[in-house]
């Protein structure tokens, strides 16, 4: 289905979901239709933000939140082995990488962090702001029966809609709040070129709206901000912390990972993005959390633009058409012991992984437009803890 897209276009997320103000009138790029505007903003976003000039450029600020990540762990372990003589230290990895994807996020668009060193591992400290952080991007996602049963579509309209309505507008005060931040400095700086190489997204977004305001709308600013915030920081951190579960409950897999960077990057220095392409087994690592873990079990909904036959089945235009990645990626015809952690699997010629097998960033038109941006982070982040694990 996925490669016959010419039958199959992506649809916009279902109506409940999708009230016009909650993605700015429909012109996000996760909401957009297809059409002119989407592959304006997929142009836009792949060759200014997530292009791997752009990655580079913002690679220093990956590093640095990892930097400081490692250098609380270490300190921690040090001061709790003090007052005890017990070797372990406990840490409650959900909230540390929730916290590191908001700093990378922030730092990325421009703006100060959102989390001090200090607060990172402790979960108490900063707390409150990442329950509001967390509130404001990742609420539980109300279900909208409507969704299933159309004629009650009037019942969504009323409870999902208005929740998703006071939502955004909570989203739209922070986001703004950034954005004229970062006008103000760039006003007092006196910035004026456009896309300046390193500037941060925001800087990027702000010098497009000069050179083309009538396009470049506030609205259509915010929507790639919030991209930023929406798959960007709840995705990355949920993958960490489940790398780094499997990782401890696999001893093997953690002593590979830390051989090879042992033997690779030495003791001497940290790891750096650009040492990612000589660690294989570290990327085997990855790619294996992202076939057993799933973010979100379904694709972005698919629609057929016309009647067709996909896999011997009958479908007629109009029909709405999902792709179950998690059963994909559990599909004992295509996968040896589904469920067991085994990274070796992508390795070498005869690796099981095969295209249509492993999608963890969909497939076609809609696929991620943050791969690059995640694959890095998330080779960098579990690099890093893995190796002084
Ligand atoms: C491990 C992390 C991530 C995973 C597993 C992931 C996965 C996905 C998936 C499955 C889709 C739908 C693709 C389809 O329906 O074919 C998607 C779309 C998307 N993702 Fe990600 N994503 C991740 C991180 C990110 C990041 C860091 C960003 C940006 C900051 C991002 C931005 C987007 C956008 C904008 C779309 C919509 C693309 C479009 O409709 O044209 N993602 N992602």
């Amino acid at each position: 289905m996925l490669h016959q897209e010419g039958h199959c276009l992506p649809k916009p997320p279902p109506l409940a979901l999708c009230e016009a103000p909650v993605n700015y009138n429909y012109t996000t790029i996760t909401s957009s239709p297809h059409g002119d505007h989407w592959r304006n903003l997929r142009r836009l976003t792949s060759a200014e933000i997530f292009s791997t000039s752009g990655l580079v450029s913002s690679s220093s600020t990956r590093f640095e939140e990892a930097h400081v990540l490692i250098k609380q762990m270490v300190n921690k372990w040090r001061r709790d082995h003090d007052k005890s003589d017990d070797q372990f230290v406990k840490v409650e990895f959900k909230s540390v990488f929730s916290k590191v994807g908001f700093n990378i996020v922030m730092r990325m668009l421009g703006v100060k962090p959102c989390f001090e060193a200090e607060e990172m591992l402790e979960a108490e400290k900063g707390g409150k702001r990442l329950e509001d952080l967390m509130k404001r991007f990742h609420p539980q996602e109300p279900f909208a029966l409507g969704d299933f049963f159309p004629f009650l579509w009037w019942l969504d309209r009323w409870f999902v809609g208005k929740k998703m309505i006071k939502l955004h507008q909570n989203r739209d005060v922070f986001i703004e709040r950034l954005i004229e931040e970062r006008r103000d400095s760039m006003c007092s700086s006196g910035v004026t070129k456009e896309g300046e190489k390193g500037a941060a997204i925001i800087d990027v977004l702000l010098c497009l709206q000069r050179a083309n305001p009538d396009y470049y709308t506030d609205d259509i600013i915010k929507g790639i901000v919030l991209i930023m915030f929406t798959p960007g920081t709840a995705a990355l951190a949920l993958f960490i912390e489940w790398a780094m579960a499997l990782l401890l409950n696999n001893p093997h897999a953690l002593t590979k990972t830390r051989d090879e960077i042992d033997s690779n990057i030495g003791r001497n220095r940290l790891l750096t993005e650009s040492d990612l392409v000589k660690l294989p087994y570290l990327r085997n690592v990855i790619n294996e959390t992202l076939r057993l873990c799933n973010f979100a079990p379904i694709l972005v909904p698919r629609e057929a633009s016309e009647d067709c036959t996909i896999g011997g089945y009958n479908i007629s235009r109009g029909t709405m058409l999902l792709v179950n990645i998690l059963a994909v990626h559990k599909d004992p015809n295509e996968w040896s012991e589904p469920t067991v952690f085994k990274p070796e699997r992508f390795e070498g010629e005869g690796c099981e992984r095969s295209g249509a097998n492993w999608l963890p960033f969909g497939m076609g038109r809609r696929k991620c437009v943050g791969e690059g941006l995640a694959l890095k982070t998330l080779g960098l982040i579990v690099g890093v803890d893995g190796s002084v694990l």
